[in-house]
């Protein structure tokens, strides 16, 4: 209801959803146009694929997403992907300064891998110390702290009995932080817990306990490409830079949904010759 009355923070609200509704109106009609025109392709982003799936449903079966729907989609692939990605890369960043040793190691890998040349994925997938080191900045810094369900009918969740229409919070910032699932050091950076796998970091309780992603049906349909992301980024400054904190570095993570550094993160970067 309170977001209804014209407050100050309200009213810029409203302003900011007109105009990005605008500005994603004006990207979806030139991608329908140029897709008309044969000037772009329907497989050239994510876009192009989402309309193309859309009209083909509309054809066949008369019905399909509005426009409506087709921004509020753009909206949360934007909201979902990026915030959360750069997260993860700037908390990799802020760890790799505090833990040079793991700079060290990190780089050390990439350069056998690819040496200074370009990236290419299959060379992604063999980078078992840059994997271990994201696990345990996405357990650490939880790019989404928490997940919300709600019950639509009597449930039961272990030994207790949860009636319909209840909200659940799930924090997963508080389980990545467990002591009786990662040990007295949860709190400490130690990519080697994950040497062997998620199973043998959580002390034999399996990989459940680590869902940085959520998990079963409506888990992050970005998951893989947001790891290639932060992959791709990380190697490539690691392949040029060295870094590490500014002294005006204040550790600040800031938890709302996600967990942003609250000031910022100060890092100097040196060009590796
Ligand atoms: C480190 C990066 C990311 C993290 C930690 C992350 C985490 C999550 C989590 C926890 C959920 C479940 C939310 C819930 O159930 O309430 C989710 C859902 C989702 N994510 Fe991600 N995400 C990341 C990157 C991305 C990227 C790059 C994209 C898109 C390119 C993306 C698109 C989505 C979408 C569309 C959903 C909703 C799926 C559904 O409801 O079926 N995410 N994400």
């Amino acid at each position: 209801m309170e977001r209804f009355i014209p407050t100050k923070a309200n009213k810029k609200f409203e302003e900011n959803r007109v105009e990005l509704q605008t500005v994603l109106r004006g990207i979806i009609d030139k991608k329908k146009k140029a897709i008309k025109l044969g000037e772009a392709s329907h497989c050239d982003d994510l876009l192009g694929i989402l309309l193309e799936s859309n009209s083909k449903e509309i054809e066949e079966d008369g019905v399909g997403m509005s426009m409506e729907d087709v921004i509020e989609e753009c909206k949360l692939f934007y909201i979902a992907g990026s915030e959360t990605t750069s997260n993860l890369i700037v908390y990799t960043m802020v760890c790799l300064s505090l833990h040079q040793e793991w700079q060290i190691k990190a780089r050390d890998e990439i350069l056998q891998v690819f040496g200074a040349g370009e990236l290419y994925f299959e060379g992604l997938k063999n980078l078992k110390i840059l994997t271990m080191i994201l696990n345990e900045v996405l357990r650490l810094y939880t790019p989404v702290i928490m997940i919300t369900r709600a019950t639509d009918k009597e449930t039961k969740l272990g030994n207790m009995m949860i009636p319909p229409g209840v909200q659940l919070s799930l924090a997963m910032i508080h389980v990545h932080h467990d002591c009786e699932i990662w040990g007295d050091d949860a709190t400490e950076f130690k990519p080697d817990r994950f040497s062997e796998g998620v199973i043998n970091a959580t002390r034999g309780k399996g990989s459940s306990p680590f869902f940085p992603f959520s998990s079963g049906p409506r888990v992050c349909i970005g998951q893989n490409f947001a790891i290639t992301e932060a992959k791709v980024a990380i190697a490539l400054i690691l392949q040029r830079f060295s870094f590490e904190l500014s002294p005006s570095y204040k550790h600040s993570p800031f938890p709302v949904f996600t967990m942003p550094p609250q000031f910022g993160a100060h890092l100097i970067l040196h060009k590796i010759s």
